[in-house]
């Protein structure tokens, strides 16, 4: 967030205007300014691009050219365009993001397994279908480096919970994530505001504050692989509250997810009985990961619209 706007201006894709390179540029050109706009993060952010409260970086931590056929990179830019990296101003940048996002991916795949031994107590599938395997194959896992700004006081929505983003449920099968670091002026400090971070909801409906260390990582359920878990496992939904009071002004968030997802070209199999998107879900037939994504950005564009 804090390099010069033509560095920032360089790590921009044209073609794709999410999820590659730098996100949120008038965000993180222009300070805090238009925090009274739209509050998203990804399922839903994935969509919007105009995102004011925060500035993004995206890149694959695995792989850094997904693939080079152009028909591909023109229909699925954000899943098979190629990595942008600040290598000539932030040497060090890329090599931390990988090891970050490769452990992530690791002990994620790890979990996988353990999701799947739970889902198949209830449920068959073919060992290639399930949560691990389509992990381990796939080309589009994105990592997300996230900054937000200080929220600012007087906001209408300062007291909400969800202040700093929007409750939401994120749109691929696993995301991993590292605890919240809190800043001002870019130096690191603990939040004066103990009620800000990350909160979710939990399956019997309460709302959590949830807290872990710096070591640690956290991994929510993604609306995929609920889909295709036929419920068992459900999307985690969850918001991020911004720190509120005077001794909280200046205050910074920033955070690291890994957003784990099936291949473009993954065919899904969905179940008989869906609870969420059901109305882009063609009963009896399969759809890519790819060609589904497809069908919510044009959901939710559609939306946004009316
Ligand atoms: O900032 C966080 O802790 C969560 C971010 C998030 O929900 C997202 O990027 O989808
Ligand atoms: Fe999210």
């Amino acid at each position: 967030a804090k390099l010069p706007k033509e560095v920032k201006e360089d790590l921009e894709d044209p073609n794709s205007t999410i999820l590659v390179g730098v996100m949120g540029k008038r965000n993180l050109s222009q300070g805090s300014q238009h925090q009274k706009e739209r509050k998203t993060c990804s399922g839903s952010d994935f969509l919007s691009k105009e995102n004011i409260l925060k500035g993004s970086f995206y890149a694959n931590p695995i792989l850094d050219t997904p693939t080079t056929e152009t028909s591909l990179i023109q229909r699925y830019p954000s899943y098979c365009g190629s990595n942008i990296w600040p290598r000539n101003t932030l040497p060090e940048f890329e090599v931390a993001f990988k090891a970050l996002g490769m452990l992530i991916f690791d002990v994620g795949l790890m979990l996988a397994y353990h999701c799947d031994q739970y889902v198949s107590r209830g449920m068959k599938t073919r060992k290639d279908e399930g949560l691990e395997s389509i992990l381990r194959r796939s080309r589009c896992h994105k990592g997300r480096l996230l900054y937000y700004f200080p929220s600012q006081q007087g906001d209408p929505d300062g007291n909400s919970l969800s202040s700093w983003c929007g409750w939401h449920t994120d749109h691929g099968s696993l995301t991993g994530l590292t605890c919240g670091m809190f800043t001002k002026d870019g130096v690191e400090m603990s939040c004066p505001d103990s009620a800000a971070g990350l909160y979710i909801r939990t399956r019997s409906d309460q709302i959590v504050k949830v807290v872990f260390g710096e070591d640690d990582i956290a991994y929510q359920i993604g609306e995929t692989t609920e889909i295709l878990s036929g419920s068992y496992l459900c999307a985690t939904p969850h918001c991020v509250q911004a720190p509120k009071g005077e001794k909280s002004s200046g205050i910074e968030r920033s955070t690291f997810a890994l957003f784990m997802q099936p291949d473009w070209d993954e065919k899904l199999n969905f179940p008989e009985e869906v609870r969420i998107h059901k109305e882009l879900i063609p009963s009896n037939s399969a759809l890519t990961f790819g060609e589904y994504s497809e069908m919510l950005l044009d959901k939710y564009y559609h939306q946004k619209q009316t």
